[in-house]
């Protein structure tokens, strides 16, 4: 029986690059140039009796901007947090571990790894949402993603550098009306701009976002698809978008990648991928799609 590994060192990856990819931003940090962003070879995640992730192989490069779309439960959710080193790879029946290596490096200090990234995920928003770490202020709140804590008595100490990137988080994504209030009582559109903020206050290589505009209404599901696409236009960070919208991948984000059953079925252009007949199967269901003028694309099922 192969054996589940939940935490642990990964073995160091031995094989080349190899990689295509289309483009790197200008400000993406020169460090980071040469290195995948992610390069995930012969991983397969099992819980208990169930393979979440199927020998699944992927590399995102640095500066590479990329959608991962695909139904529920294909495993969306648990491949970004091979990234974000919730999930370890298990072993398969031979012995071996498949490799994750992120920004090149096999081993990690988590906490070292998440300074280095933004994450907007749905349990990061309940959090926030409730209990003690909704009683930070919306301020506080952003201050947290410097240390990648989840309260403020562990957050760190603000020097005057750190009060002008919180005042630029805030003012990118226009919250500054309510930066005083505690975060429990903010709707959930306010809530998730905030934690939008907290991710790249920092200034982070990486932002990572998993169904970012789940519950918003359809006003607030505008905004904070406006506010994506501009930080995808602003080529800071390298993006991580996880969806099953097609509605929500901003135009300048010009790569997806298709999962289905914890495996990856596509990683190409989004124009290849977001085809009538390759949604219609991903989905299971008669699927149109129309891409708008401006970039956007729509799906709708027939
Ligand atoms: N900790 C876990 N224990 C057992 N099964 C799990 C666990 N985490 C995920 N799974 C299962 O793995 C599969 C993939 O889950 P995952 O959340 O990654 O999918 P997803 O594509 O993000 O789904 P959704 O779009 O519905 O959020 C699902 O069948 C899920 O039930």
């Amino acid at each position: 029986m192969p054996v589940t590994a939940t935490t642990g060192i990964l073995q160091t990856a031995t094989h080349g690059s190899g990689d295509s990819w289309t483009r790197f931003a200008p400000s993406i940090r020169l460090s980071t140039l040469e290195t995948a962003l992610l390069k995930i070879s012969g991983v397969t995640v099992r819980r208990e009796q169930t393979i979440i992730l199927n020998d699944l192989s992927l590399t995102v490069p640095c500066g590479r901007h990329t959608a991962v779309l695909g139904p529920n439960g294909s495993g969306k959710s648990s491949l970004l947090k091979l990234l974000t080193r919730d999930f370890y790879p298990s072993i398969h029946a031979d012995g071996t571990q498949g490799d994750v290596l992120i920004l090149g490096e096999s081993e990690w200090e988590v906490q070292q790894l998440r300074r280095r990234m933004g994450v907007v995920t749905p349990i990061l928003d309940s959090e926030f949402g409730h209990g003690r770490t909704g009683q930070m202020t919306v301020r506080q709140a952003i201050a947290s993603g410097f240390t990648a804590t989840r309260l403020h008595r562990f957050g760190p100490q603000l020097n005057q550098r750190m009060q002008d990137q919180i005042d630029r988080a805030i003012s990118r994504v226009n919250i500054g009306d309510y930066e005083h209030r505690k975060v429990m009582t903010l709707s959930t559109g306010e809530r998730r701009r905030t934690l939008i903020a907290r991710a790249i206050v920092h200034e982070p290589e990486i932002f990572v976002l998993d169904e970012p505009t789940s519950g918003l209404d359809i006003a607030a599901k505008a905004e904070f698809t406006s506010i994506l696409a501009d930080l995808v236009d602003q080529d800071t960070m390298t993006i991580l978008l996880v969806t099953h919208h097609v509605d929500e991948i901003p135009p300048a984000m010009q790569h997806v990648v298709l999962l289905d059953q914890g495996r990856v079925v596509f990683d190409g252009a989004k124009q290849a991928a977001l085809t009538k007949e390759r949604m219609s199967q991903l989905f299971s269901t008669n699927v149109a799609i129309n891409q708008q003028p401006n970039g956007w694309y729509q799906a709708s099922v027939q």
